[in-house]
């Protein structure tokens, strides 16, 4: 049977044993394989030429039974609705696995921000909000930074809100830059939560993490920032890369001259001759290998050659649901996405929590209750795995789920 690609039919599968297992029925299943609302907007931006270019652009918002939606914003050329759809279920499993009061929501808009100037990206980013303001905001959807979006363009929608809104409303978006009342350690909390999984899983297959050969794909937000942490944890990060390439050294990379030379859009490759491609970037001897750049990139054709032992996924959808089969197969410890790279929405609800009481918390304290709930959803869900000898990546949904469904039933939905 040819393998399943599509991100929105593949997710609704997993959605649908998860529920079935945890005993509920088919009604159940109908309300939550696709999101409760769904906006598809059209953007017209001026553009530095004179020139009017119209961009298309999504808000999806999965279930709000267990309360505002939440959940990135996606700037790039491949986004489709599908995609968007599946983000933001995905959403509504990470805020579930890591407790927070929120279901999923994900947006997306179809643009190259590498080919646009700060003018036309502001210009779109405040359309975008102006196109999506009647279903967002503090209490119903409250949206973030996921690829190619940033602090900046947080900053722009947020603003955008504020006028519309004429209010100052700070728990509109999170990810913001902290003089707008962004949190301490929000930019570095996904691969924070990434890393505090690592250790979790290397404990579990007895890798000692000073002795271990890490490859990262994607050198972005999530890939950057955890290419540091494990090379400040001792580990040799043998392998990087981007969308144009990788790099590989057997004896470690200099990490820190790495992200010196990357741009902000995560791509440093460019400015070597000697690479390697993302595909053999994969298949690299490593103990530990982090897809953390986009979807689909472990398939039922790549996965027998993957060598690592751990595969934790930072990006989100990163393995298809063959590919997790053959993995776990294969006694690769895999940890899914909905788990290993809960930590961003994780601080984002933290920064919330922050807008909205007013008051602004340290950075160590911010770390030390990121680190309490990653480790908590961790063990979740793999004592859930182990209990039921399941894969990771169905324990997780089972976990992740659960709570919504409890909310939708106490609510009388079904
Ligand atoms: N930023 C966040 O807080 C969170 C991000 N994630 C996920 O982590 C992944 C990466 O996101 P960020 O680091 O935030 O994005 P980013 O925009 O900061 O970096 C993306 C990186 O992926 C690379 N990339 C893009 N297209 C690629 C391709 N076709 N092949 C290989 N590499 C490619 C880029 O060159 C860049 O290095 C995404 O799946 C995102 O949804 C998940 C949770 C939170
Ligand atoms: O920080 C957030 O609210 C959401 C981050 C996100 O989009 C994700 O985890 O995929």
């Amino acid at each position: 049977m040819a393998e399943n690609a599509n991100l929105l039919t593949s997710t609704q599968e997993v959605i649908k044993e998860a529920l079935f297992r945890l005993g509920y029925d088919e009604a159940m299943y109908e309300l939550l394989k696709e999101p409760i609302r769904m906006l598809k907007v059209r953007i017209p931006v001026k553009m530095d030429d004179g020139t009017t270019k119209v961009f298309t652009g999504y808000r999806a918002q999965h279930s709000d039974a267990v309360g505002p939606t939440k959940g990135g914003i996606r700037f790039h050329p491949d986004v489709t609705e599908d995609e968007v759809k599946a983000l933001s279920m995905w959403m509504t499993l990470k805020c579930g696995i890591v407790d927070l009061p929120y279901g999923g929501g994900k947006g997306g808009i179809v643009c190259d921000p590498r080919q646009m100037s700060m003018g036309e990206l502001e210009r779109l980013s405040r359309g975008y909000v102006r196109a999506i303001s009647q279903i967002v905001g503090p209490t119903k959807d409250i949206p973030a930074p996921d690829v190619f979006t940033n602090a900046q363009i947080m900053a722009w929608m947020m603003d955008e809100y504020s006028r519309i809104d004429e209010f100052n409303s700070p728990g509109f978006i999170t990810g913001k830059p902290i003089v707008l009342g962004g949190s301490q350690g929000r930019d570095r909390a996904t691969a924070e939560g990434v890393t505090i999984v690592i250790q979790e899983a290397a404990k579990k297959c007895g890798i000692n993490i000073q002795d271990a050969r890490v490859v990262i794909q994607g050198f972005g937000n999530a890939g950057g920032f955890l290419a540091k942490f494990m090379s400040d944890l001792g580990a040799k990060v043998i392998g990087i890369s981007d969308a144009y390439g990788a790099l590989y050294d057997p004896d470690g990379l200099d990490i820190d001259y790495l992200l010196d030379r990357r741009d902000s859009f995560g791509t440093v490759t460019t400015l070597f001759e000697n690479t390697i491609s993302n595909k053999e970037l994969l298949e690299l001897d490593c103990d530990i290998l982090v897809p953390a750049a986009i979807e689909n990139q472990i398939t039922a054709e790549n996965a027998p050659n993957i060598k690592a032992k751990i595969v934790v996924e930072a990006a989100n959808g990163p393995t298809t649901v063959e590919a997790t089969k053959i993995l776990t197969e294969r006694g690769i410890l895999l940890v899914p996405d909905v788990l290993a790279s809960a930590g961003g929405v994780t601080v984002s609800y933290f920064e919330w929590v922050q807008n909205n009481q007013g008051y602004y918390w340290s950075a160590q304290e911010v770390k030390e209750k990121l680190r309490e709930r990653m480790i908590n959803a961790f063990e979740n869900v793999y004592q859930t795995a182990q209990s039921r000898n399941i894969d990771m990546r169905l324990a997780a949904y089972m976990v992740g789920v659960r709570r919504t469904a409890e909310a939708c039933r106490f609510r009388g939905w079904v």
